[in-house]
C-alpha cells in the first residue's frame, strides 16, 4: 500500500517538502492570482507537473495529486470546452482549482513529463498559447535532491518543446525562467543582457540550461519563446518553503528563523516581486508574444525569442523583511541570524524592467510593506487565526 507521501507525490523525484501542517485535509489548491484580462487565446496552462509549482500552495492529504487517468470520449469533450476561445470581454481567472471549474475551465492533473497525456491535449485543441509555470522550485532544496530539478526543469521542459513543435498550429510559449540565473553577477541593477554564465545554484543552472534549450527550439522549429525571469514572488497561495512564508509560520508558533547573512555580515537583499505584480506580467508576456512559424516541426521563418526580468525594481534587505512581518502580525520574531551557508543563495537580486515596460506596459505597483499586508491577511484567514486578539 503506497503510503501518504506516495499517493501525495508523484512517480518522479521531484519530492517537494511540505509541511505536512499543512496539507493535513487541506483542499487541493492550485492558485495564481486572480485577473480581469480576458484570455482570447485557447490558452494551455501547463500547472501541474511531478514537481512543485512556483505558486502551488496545499495539496488535500485524500486526494490524490494527479488523478488515476486521462482520455475518453467524455474527457476529450471537457478539454475542448474548456479550451473554447471566448469573445472578448467578461473575467477569465486563474485562481483556486474549484473557482476554475465553476468558470468551466478543466484542470487536468498530470506529470508534465507524461509526453502521452500532452500528446492527447495538442491533439484534442489546437491550442494558441503555452503558459509554463510548472518547476521544481527552491534554490537550496537542489542540493538535497539534484535528480528532481534535471527531471522536471530540465526533461520535463523538453517533454513540452518536443510537443510544442511537433503541433500544428504551433503554440507560443511563455515559460517561468527566474532571476536566480543572474548568480553571481554584481552589476546591479540585473539587466537581461547581463551576464548569466555564473549561476551559484544547481537550480539556478537548471533555469539557464531552459533558457538555452528553448531556444534551440526557437532557432531549430520556429517556436516563439518567451522567459520570464521572475524575481522572488511572494503572496497570498504562496510556497511554503520560501522564507516569507516560512518566517511568517514559525514567528507565529513561536520558533526561531534562521536569517542569513552574507560576507562580512552584510544583510542579504530580494527584490521581492507580489504576485498580482506576476501576473499582469505574464499577461503582458501572453499578449504581445508573436506567433510560432513552423508546424509539424517544420519551421516557416523566424520567430521571436524574447527575455525579461520581472522584478518590484527596488531590492529590500531580509531583516527588514523580518520587521514588516513582525509588525503585520503583532508578534516578536525570535531571530537565529547566521552566515549564509554556501547553499546556492546569491546575496542579493536587483531587477532592471524598462525591456518589459518597453514591451507591454509592464509596472509592478505593490511594495513589500502592502505586499506582505495582504499576504499576512491570507495567512490568518486561510489558517483561521483570525480569532487571535490583536492580529490584523
Ligand atoms: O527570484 C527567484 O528566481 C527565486 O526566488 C526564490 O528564491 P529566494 O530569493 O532564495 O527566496 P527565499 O527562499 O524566499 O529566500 C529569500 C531570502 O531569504 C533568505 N533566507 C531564506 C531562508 C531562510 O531560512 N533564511 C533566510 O535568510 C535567502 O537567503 C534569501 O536571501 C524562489 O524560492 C526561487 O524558486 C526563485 O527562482
Amino acid at each position: 500500500m503506497p503510503s501518504l507521501e506516495d499517493e501525495l507525490f508523484p512517480s518522479t523525484p521531484g519530492k517537494f517538502k511540505v509541511d505536512r501542517a499543512h496539507n493535513m485535509n487541506r483542499q487541493f489548491h492550485r492558485c495564481f492570482a486572480s485577473t480581469s484580462t480576458m484570455f482570447l487565446w485557447a490558452l494551455f496552462l501547463i500547472a501541474l507537473t511531478a514537481s512543485y509549482l512556483s505558486f502551488q500552495s496545499f495539496v488535500d492529504s485524500g486526494s490524490r495529486y494527479f488523478s488515476a487517468s486521462w482520455g475518453g470520449i467524455q474527457w476529450e469533450k471537457q478539454v475542448r470546452n474548456s479550451a473554447q476561445i471566448h469573445r472578448s470581454g467578461g473575467m477569465s481567472v486563474l485562481a483556486r482549482k474549484s473557482l476554475l471549474n465553476s468558470h468551466g475551465i478543466l484542470v487536468v492533473e498530470g506529470d508534465l513529463n507524461d509526453a502521452k497525456l500532452l500528446a492527447k491535449l495538442f491533439d484534442v485543441v489546437a491550442f494558441t498559447h503555452v503558459m509554463h509555470l510548472a518547476a521544481q522550485a527552491g534554490v537550496r532544496y537542489a542540493m538535497e535532491n539534484p535528480n528532481s530539478y534535471v527531471h522536471s526543469n530540465i526533461a520535463g521542459l523538453v517533454t513540452l518543446l518536443e510537443i510544442g513543435k511537433s503541433a500544428n498550429p504551433q503554440p507560443a510559449v511563455v515559460w517561468a525562467s527566474s532571476s536566480s540565473v543572474y548568480g553571481l553577477n554584481e552589476k546591479v541593477p540585473f539587466s537581461e543582457a547581463d551576464r548569466t554564465d555564473q549561476p551559484a545554484s544547481l537550480y539556478a543552472a537548471t533555469k539557464k540550461a531552459g533558457e538555452e534549450i528553448t531556444h534551440t527550439y526557437n532557432h531549430i522549429y520556429g517556436l516563439s519563446i518567451t522567459g520570464l525571469r521572475f524575481f522572488t514572488v511572494y503572496g497570498p497561495w504562496g510556497r511554503p518553503d520560501m522564507a516569507y512564508f516560512s518566517f511568517t509560520r514559525n514567528i507565529l508558533q513561536g520558533k526561531p528563523i534562521t536569517i542569513y547573512r552574507g560576507k562580512n555580515r552584510v544583510d542579504l537583499a530580494r527584490d521581492f516581486t507580489y504576485i498580482d505584480d506576476i501576473v499582469k506580467g505574464c499577461l503582458g508576456s501572453l499578449d504581445t508574444s508573436g506567433k510560432s512559424t513552423g508546424s509539424g516541426g517544420k519551421k516557416k521563418g523566424n520567430a521571436p525569442y524574447r527575455i525579461f526580468n520581472l522584478g518590484n525594481t527596488s531590492p529590500v534587505k531580509v531583516p527588514e523583511l523580518v520587521n514588516i512581518l513582525e509588525r503585520h502580525l503583532k508578534v516578536k520574531a525570535k531571530r537565529n541570524i547566521v552566515d549564509m551557508p554556501g547553499n546556492g543563495d546569491v546575496p542579493f537580486t536587483h531587477a532592471n524592467i524598462s525591456l518589459a515596460q518597453r514591451e507591454f506596459g509592464y509596472k509592478p505597483t505593490t511594495d513589500l510593506q502592502t505586499g506582505l499586508k495582504k499576504f499576512v491577511r491570507w495567512y490568518l484567514s486561510y489558517y483561521g487565526y483570525n480569532n487571535r486578539k490583536g492580529l490584523q
